[in-house]
C-alpha cells in the first residue's frame, strides 16, 4: 500500500512529491514527532495511551490472554483528576510508535517521575478498579500477550524505566528534562543529551553438527534450558563476543557462526539479543559447565528438542518430582533460535 504523504523532497529549489510506501511515511511521521515538540503534542490530542503503575502495565484478562487496554487523551485527563494527579502529568508520558493512520501510541506511568504526590486515598488497588484492569508485573505477563502488545509494552517499559533512571546530568548534577517523545533527555546547563539505551547480548546456539547445547540458570523456570546468552564486553564485536561467552560459560571454541535475528528484550535493562548458530570443532564436544554462571549444560539430540518444543504445559510436576525439560516461549528470541535449528539443523555456515 501506498500513499502521497504530502512530505516534500527539495530538489534544485524544486519541491517533489514522490510517492512514498505507508512505511515510509509512518516512519517519517515519528521522526517528525521524535524531533518536534509542537507536532508531538499535537499527536497526543488524537493519540491512544497505555497506562503503567511502577512499571507494571494496566492489563485486561481475556480468556487465555492478556490484552492491553488504550485510553484516549480526554479519558486520561478525566482519571488523573480523579487520581488527584495534575494534567502536566501527561508531559511525562513516552512515545512508542503509530498506526498507518497516524494514531499515535503513548505510554505513561502513573507512579514514575510523578512530582506531583499521588491522591493518598487511590492506592492502587483502586486505581485497578476505575480503570478495570489489573497492574500486572511484565514478565508475568509477557508471553500471555499478543505479539503487537508485547513489542509495545517492552518499548515502553525499557523507555519509562531509562526515564526513571536518567533524570539527572551525570556531568553537572542538575536535573534533566525529556523532551516532549521522550527520545532524549537534555541537561539544560551545559546541553548534554542523554539518549535511551540497550546493551547487545549474544545468544547462541551451539551445536556439534547431531546435537545442540542447551544451559540453564538456577534463576530459570524448574525444567526450562536455553541457549547460552551473555552481554558483549565493551569494544568486541559480536564475533568476539559469541567465541568469548560460549567458552567462558561451557569451556568449548566454536568454530563456525550465522547470525540469525534479533529481538530487543525489557529484562532486567534494556537489551538487544543478536542471535546466531555456531558449531564446535570438530571432537571438542566435552562441556565444562562454570558454574559460577550456569546450573546445568548439556547436549541434546534433535528428537529431544523437537518434542520439548512441541511441550504445551511446561509447569507440571512429574510424579517422580521433577519437572520435564522444556523450552523458552515462542515469543523468546531463544526459542526461534532453537525452532530453527530443528528445522534445519546445520544452520552454522560461517567461521567465527
Ligand atoms: N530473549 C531470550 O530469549 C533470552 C534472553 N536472555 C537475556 O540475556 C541476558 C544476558 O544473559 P546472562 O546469561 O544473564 O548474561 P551473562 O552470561 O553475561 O552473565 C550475566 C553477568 O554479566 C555481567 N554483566 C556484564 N555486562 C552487563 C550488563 N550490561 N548488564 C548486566 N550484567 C552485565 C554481570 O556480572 C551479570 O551478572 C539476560 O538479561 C537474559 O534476560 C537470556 C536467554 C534467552
Ligand atoms: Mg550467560
Amino acid at each position: 500500500m501506498s500513499l502521497y504523504c504530502g512530505i516534500a523532497c527539495r530538489r534544485k529549489s524544486l519541491w517533489c512529491y514522490r510517492l512514498l510506501s505507508t512505511y515510509v511515511t509512518k516512519t517519517r511521521y515519528l521522526l517528525e514527532l521524535k524531533e518536534d515538540d509542537d507536532a508531538c503534542k499535537t499527536a497526543q490530542q488524537t493519540g491512544a495511551f497505555y497506562l503503567f503503575h511502577s512499571l507494571a502495565p494496566l492489563l485486561q484478562k481475556s480468556e487465555h490472554q492478556y490484552l492491553a487496554p488504550q485510553h484516549s487523551l480526554s479519558e486520561l485527563e478525566k482519571l488523573l483528576a480523579k487520581f488527584g494527579q495534575d494534567t502536566q502529568r501527561i508531559e511525562d508520558s513516552v512515545l512508542l510508535g503509530c498506526s498507518e493512520k497516524h494514531e499515535a501510541w503513548f505510554a505513561l506511568d502513573l507512579v514514575l517521575n510523578s512530582s506531583s504526590p499521588i491522591n493518598a486515598s487511590l492506592q492502587k488497588p483502586q486505581m485497578e478498579t476505575e480503570l478495570k484492569g489489573s497492574f500486572i508485573e511484565l514478565r508475568k505477563a509477557l508471553f500471555q500477550l499478543n505479539e503487537k502488545d508485547a513489542s509495545l509494552l517492552s518499548t515502553a517499559q525499557a523507555l519509562l524505566r531509562w526515564h526513571d533512571a536518567h533524570q539527572f546530568c551525570s556531568r553537572s548534577g542538575q536535573p534533566t528534562k525529556k523532551n516532549m517523545a521522550g527520545s532524549k533527555r537534555v541537561c539544560p546547563s551545559n546541553k548534554i543529551i542523554y539518549y535511551p539505551q540497550m546493551a547487545p547480548v549474544v545468544i547462541t546456539l551451539v551445536s556439534d553438527g547431531t546435537q545442540c547445547l542447551l544451559a540453564r540458570q538456577s534463576s530459570f523456570p524448574k525444567g526450562m534450558y536455553s541457549a547460552l546468552a551473555g552481554f558483549c564486553d565493551i569494544g568486541e564485536s559480536l564475533e568476539e563476543a559469541v567465541r568469548r561467552e560460549v567458552a567462558e560459560e561451557v569451556g568449548l571454541e566454536v568454530e563456525r557462526l550465522q547470525y540469525s535475528a534479533s529481538q530487543h528484550w525489557p529484562f532486567p535493562n534494556s537489551s538487544l539479543m543478536i542471535a546466531c548458530h555456531a558449531t564446535v570443532k570438530p571432537g571438542q564436544t566435552e562441556i565444562q559447565v562454570n558454574l559460577r554462571e550456569l546450573e546445568a549444560a548439556a547436549w541434546f539430540s534433535h528428537d529431544e528438542v523437537a518434542t520439548a518444543l512441541r511441550r504445551n504445559n511446561p509447569y507440571t510436576q512429574q510424579q517422580n518430582g521433577t519437572f520435564p525439560f522444556w523450552l523458552p516461549p515462542k515469543l523468546a528470541i531463544a526459542h526461534q533460535l532453537i525452532k530453527e535449528w530443528v528445522e534445519k539443523p546445520t544452520c552454522s555456515a560461517l567461521p567465527a
